[in-house]
């Protein structure tokens, strides 16, 4: 099975960072951390802003703590997953410019519009090649010294080994890649070059492109010493979270979906060849594994769930677990109130500048437990939505693992299998891109006796479903069929242009 010594996984996610310390020879997760955060405040509407010294901060809060109990001596490798699309600017020294834009920013929807209409294709706003343009049009002093481009797990990655590298999965979330021959795109970089009025090329701006079982590097001196690992350690190449999270949570083969409610809520599958939707809603990612991602992706998951809990005041997790309570107890359908949940604007569907609304209240309807449901149920239909979508594009989601910080509520689950009528399981590990990342650390480095390429098989042979599978109930299935048709027409009704018919 896999190799010997343990590995770190760390998973750098929008509202926090996440690690683990996996046990190759047995397949246990010996110790987890995390460590949260939030989004810069106060920015202009529509800007979704990070400094990467936060995740850094974090993610030395997160090893220090795991190696509180493990010793370093016996971590082997090291593997990082992050947030996709981020944009972390640096000039010639390596030094961060301005704060990443993240890929929730729809404050450069005009030039993912620009962009589309140069690439003679729909570039979803958050990919991160509007951000660079955006820069040049907004901050042109800061575009001025920027000399290398940056995603989020590859800067981590530089913090641990001085060394800039992007690999295909994460590359594929640029915007300026093309997935399927898996090399950066050179028309694209020059449409980019030419809007930018750059003084360089764009590909100049970008690191060597590394394969997916190739290291990043090793842990350098000033690496070892800002987290306390030791100099050598192999760092693999890590990945985007969603490929990392496909790696832990098994999908490095066909025919197994995963969900994850994070920030983010996506679904996605392994392909052994690049499946691209002519209108560009399903992402066409690579995966890391040497194959491909076809992912939906949607803005609005746990941000709104999170947003209705904290104004309410149900903190913690006793909070969460009260709110929860009290949201089991609401019918389906919430007697009538909907939540239409773009709080982010949203990308899935293309609806950038979209607000959430909450429709149909009542006196009674403001309730935590109402609204908390409605959070639930009105992200679930969104998500469901996308979903329509893969399976039209001949993606099948008959069955679901579900991940990330969302499949820990059993009433998600049951919602979400009630909306996607499909069975759905969590993993034993809900940290699937933090485990992701540790299962490549283990077969990208010399010293675990596994050969490369082996992801596939770790993978397979570590990652297990949790034992209860939530099946979808009939009746539920055809009332949130229902709910899910009056959803839609009320989000088209809501979001349509001003002066067309149904404004
Ligand atoms: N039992 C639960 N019920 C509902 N939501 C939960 C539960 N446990 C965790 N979450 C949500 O998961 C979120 C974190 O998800 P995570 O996948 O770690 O996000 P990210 O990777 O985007 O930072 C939390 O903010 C919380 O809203
Ligand atoms: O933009 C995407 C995928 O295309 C998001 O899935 C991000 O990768 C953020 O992930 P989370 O922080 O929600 O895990």
């Amino acid at each position: 099975m896999g190799g010997q010594g343990l590995t770190i996984g760390i998973d750098v996610g929008t509202q926090g960072t996440k690690g683990l310390v996996l046990n190759l020879a047995s397949g246990e997760v010996l110790v987890r951390a995390s460590a949260s955060y939030g989004l810069i405040e106060g920015l202009a509407p529509g800007a979704a802003e990070q400094h990467p010294d936060t995740w850094l901060k974090a993610t030395q809060v997160v090893v220090a703590r795991l190696l509180e109990s493990v010793d370093p001596g016996r971590i082997v490798g090291i593997g990082v997953s992050g947030q996709q699309h981020g944009f972390v600017p640096l000039d010639a020294r390596g030094e961060v410019i301005r704060p990443a834009k993240l890929w929730c920013d729809t404050a450069t929807t005009v030039e993912a519009r620009e962009l589309s209409e140069r690439f003679g294709h729909h570039l979803p706003v958050g990919y991160t090649a509007s951000k660079i343009l955006w820069l040049a049009r907004h901050e042109p002093e800061h575009f001025a010294r920027l000399a290398h481009v940056l995603l989020p797990h590859d800067w981590i990655n530089f913090q641990l080994t001085g060394r800039m590298t992007m690999e295909a999965g994460d590359a594929s979330g640029t915007g300026l890649f093309d997935p399927r021959e898996r090399r950066f795109a050179s028309q694209a970089l020059e449409a980019l070059g030419e809007l930018c009025e750059s003084r360089s090329s764009i590909a100049d701006l970008l690191p060597p492109l590394i394969g997916p079982s190739d290291l990043a590097g090793e842990v350098d001196r000033r690496g070892a010493r800002t987290f306390g690992l030791e100099p050598g350690v192999p760092v693999s190449a890590g990945g985007g979270d969603n490929m990392m999270s496909a790696i832990g949570s098994g999908a490095t083969r066909p025919g197994i979906v995963v969900a994850s409610l994070g920030t983010s809520g996506t679904v996605f599958t392994h392909a052994t060849e690049p499946i691209v939707d002519p209108e560009g809603l399903i992402a066409p990612f690579c995966d890391s594994t040497g194959g491909w991602l076809p992912l939906l992706c949607v803005m609005n998951a746990t941000g709104v769930t999170e947003e209705v809990r904290t104004a309410f005041g149900y903190d913690g997790a006793e909070g969460l677990a009260r709110i929860t309570r009290e949201a089991e107890r609401v019918p389906i359908g919430c007697d009538g109130v909907t939540f239409l949940p773009y709080l982010a604007g949203e990308r899935v569907p293309d609806l950038p500048h979209a607000r959430g609304s909450l429709l149909g209240l009542r006196p009674g309807s403001l309730r935590p437990g109402v609204l908390f449901r409605a959070a639930l149920e009105g992200t679930s239909l969104n998500l469901a939505w996308g979903v329509e979508r893969m399976r039209a594009l001949g993606v099948p989601v008959d069955t679901v693992r579900l991940v990330g910080g969302g499949a820990n509520s059993p009433l998600w689950r049951q919602i979400l299998a009630d909306v996607l009528d499909a069975p759905v399981t969590a993993l034993a590990e809900p940290e699937s891109a933090a485990l992701g990342a540790a299962i490549q650390a283990g077969c990208s480095n010399d010293r675990s006796g596994t050969a490369p390429n082996g992801v596939d098989a770790l993978a397979s042979a570590l990652v297990r479903v949790a034992d209860a599978t939530t099946e979808p109930a009939p009746a539920s299935v055809a009332r949130y069929r229902e709910l899910g048709v009056a959803f839609r027409a009320r989000v088209l009704e809501v979001n349509a242009p001003p002066g067309s018919p149904s404004a």
